[in-house]
């Protein structure tokens, strides 16, 4: 049994989803032939079920690194091989408006976390394998949405304190969008020979007064999560 997230190994797909919230991991799971909940503990909450005849898993890993590497290193202990993250992010760059997809290629390690993994130099990038399905699956999903690949920031701060935000260096730097969890996913994998991606679905800008303009339960963001979890399913299966 793995320990926190209680899920019995034996019944855990080699192919997964992650995402941050449980009522996306239960969403994206009602999409699966056959859909069981396979464990629930804390923040993690697990299904399986099948998707174009594939055997896939969905698993929630709550909100920043710490707590999401948990999940990660648990599903590696599992035995899964493609790990593909399903998240939500805030814009950096004008031209990706909230509604639309970003497809993370690397994240700026800017957590707390890997640098008590790895030394400073490692680098956090997506496999290129997945990263690519998710390009393919995106383009062939006729979505109409707008959608971006590059690099994203992962951060360990959502509401700010008394220091500044690093947001106008790294979106000089062509950082495409911020979120939490794909710097300790991509170095996670790459330690456990996990093939990881993410596609990221975007709220907001990331330089908006969070505790006053944050809503991630817009209509728009819901489109773009529907949108980004299907091409994900598809990515996921298609990976060899
Ligand atoms: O929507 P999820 O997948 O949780 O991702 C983003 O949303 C959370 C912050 O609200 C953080 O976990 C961040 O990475
Ligand atoms: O970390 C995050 C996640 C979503 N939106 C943001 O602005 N930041």
């Amino acid at each position: 049994m793995l320990t926190n997230l209680k899920i019995n190994p034996a019944e855990l797909p080699k192919r997964v989803i992650v995402c941050g919230d449980p009522k996306r991991a239960a969403l994206i799971a009602s999409k699966l032939g056959n859909h069981r909940q396979l464990a629930e503990n804390r923040e993690y909450r697990s299904y399986a079920g099948e998707w174009k005849g594939v055997e896939v898993a969905i698993v929630s890993h709550g909100v920043g690194s710490p707590g999401a590497a948990v999940c990660f290193e648990e599903l590696a202990k599992g035995g899964v091989e493609v790990i593909i993250r399903v998240g939500t992010a805030g814009s950096y760059q004008q031209e990706i408006q909230p509604g639309s997809l970003v497809i993370s290629t690397a994240a700026v390690r800017q957590d707390g976390l890997t640098s008590q993994l790895v030394p400073p130099g490692f680098p956090a990038i997506a496999n290129r394998q997945v990263a690519g399905a998710l390009v393919e699956a995106a383009k062939s999903s006729n979505s109409g949405l707008h959608i971006a690949e590059g690099i994203t920031l992962t951060l360990d701060v959502f509401y700010n304190g008394v220091l500044e935000f690093p947001h106008k260096l790294y979106q000089k730097a062509g950082v495409l969008a911020v979120e939490m969890e794909n710097s300790a996913l991509f170095v996670i994998a790459a330690l456990r020979g996990m093939k990881a991606g993410s596609i990221l679905a975007i709220d907001g800008f990331a330089d908006a007064d969070l505790l006053q303009d944050y809503n991630p339960h817009t209509e728009n963001l819901a489109k773009a999560i529907e949108a980004e979890a299907l091409i994900a399913l598809d990515a996921v299966i298609s990976v060899k």
